[in-house]
C-alpha cells in the first residue's frame, strides 16, 4: 500500500513549518513564495513514486528539507552570476531551495542515481526555475568548474573535499574564498580534524530556534 495514503500528512504541520520558514526570509519576492509554496504538493507527489525523502518525514519538507538547505546561506550568501554545484542532490537538497533563493545564481546538480535527478529536474521545471541544470553522473565525472560546491548528507567531508577540489574555479567574487560549504549533523571532530586549520563551521541552532536544528551545522572548507 502507498505510504502516503496508509499515513497522510498533517497538513496544519506542513503549513506551520512554511509559515515559520517564510519567518526567517521575511525578504522573498511573491514569486519565491508561490515557488517555495508549491514543493510540497510536487515533492509528495515524486515521493510517493520515487523516495527521494523518508516518507515519514514529507510532512517535515520545509523545516527538516528547504529551511536545512537555506542553512548554507548563513555562511555565504552568492554573490550575483556566481556558480554553484551540488554534488549528490538526490531530489534537489540543498540545490533547488537555493537556487529558489538566489534566482542570478547559476546551479547545477549532479547525482550518481538517475530517476532521483528526474525528481529535481521535475520539481525545477514545475516551478519554473531558470538557473539549475542538472547531470544524471558521479560527481568524480564533472568536469566543470564552479564558484563553490555545496552538498548534504553525501558523504564524509574527506572525500567530498578529494571530489570537489577538481570544480573550484581559481578566479574569486564572492565574500569568502571559493570552496565547498556543506551541511552535516551530530559528531563532525573527527571529521574536521584533518581540516580544523581551514575548516569554519557555524551551528545553525544559533539561526534557527526549533529543535531539528540543535545538532545541524554549516562547514565551509576554502578550496
Ligand atoms: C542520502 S542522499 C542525500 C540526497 C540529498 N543531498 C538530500 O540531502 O536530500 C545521498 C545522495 O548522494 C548520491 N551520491 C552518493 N555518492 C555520489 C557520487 N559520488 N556522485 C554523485 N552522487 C552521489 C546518492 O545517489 C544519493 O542520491
Amino acid at each position: 500500500m502507498d505510504n502516503n495514503i496508509a499515513n497522510p500528512p498533517n497538513l496544519s504541520i506542513v503549513n506551520c513549518q512554511l509559515t515559520i520558514l517564510k519567518g526567517y526570509f521575511p525578504e522573498l519576492t511573491d514569486e519565491q513564495k508561490v515557488q517555495i509554496d508549491a514543493l510540497f504538493d510536487l515533492y509528495s507527489d515524486w515521493n510517493s513514486k520515487i523516495n527521494v525523502i523518508s516518507r515519514k518525514d514529507i510532512e517535515n519538507l520545509y523545516l527538516h528539507h528547504v529551511l536545512h538547505s537555506l542553512g548554507i546561506l548563513k555562511m555565504l550568501k552568492f554573490k550575483k552570476g556566481s556558480t554553484v554545484m551540488d554534488i549528490g542532490t538526490g531530489g534537489g537538497f540543498p540545490g533547488i531551495p537555493l537556487a529558489i533563493l538566489h534566482p542570478e545564481v547559476q546551479f547545477h546538480l549532479v547525482d550518481s542515481i538517475g530517476k532521483k535527478i528526474k525528481v529535481g529536474q521535475a520539481v525545477a521545471e514545475a516551478i519554473g526555475l531558470k538557473n539549475v541544470t542538472f547531470r544524471h553522473c558521479r560527481a568524480e565525472e564533472e568536469k566543470q568548474l564552479f564558484d563553490f560546491v555545496v552538498s548534504r548528507a553525501v558523504m564524509p567531508l574527506a572525500d567530498l573535499v578529494k571530489i570537489a577540489r577538481k570544480n573550484i574555479k581559481k578566479e574569486q567574487q564572492n565574500a569568502l574564498p571559493n570552496g565547498l560549504i556543506c551541511l552535516k549533523g551530530g559528531e563532525l571532530q573527527h571529521e574536521i580534524l584533518p581540516f580544523r586549520k581551514q575548516a569554519v563551521s557555524l551551528s545553525l541552532s544559533d539561526h534557527f530556534k526549533e529543535e531539528f536544528f540543535q545538532t545541524k551545522k554549516v562547514v565551509y572548507v576554502p578550496l
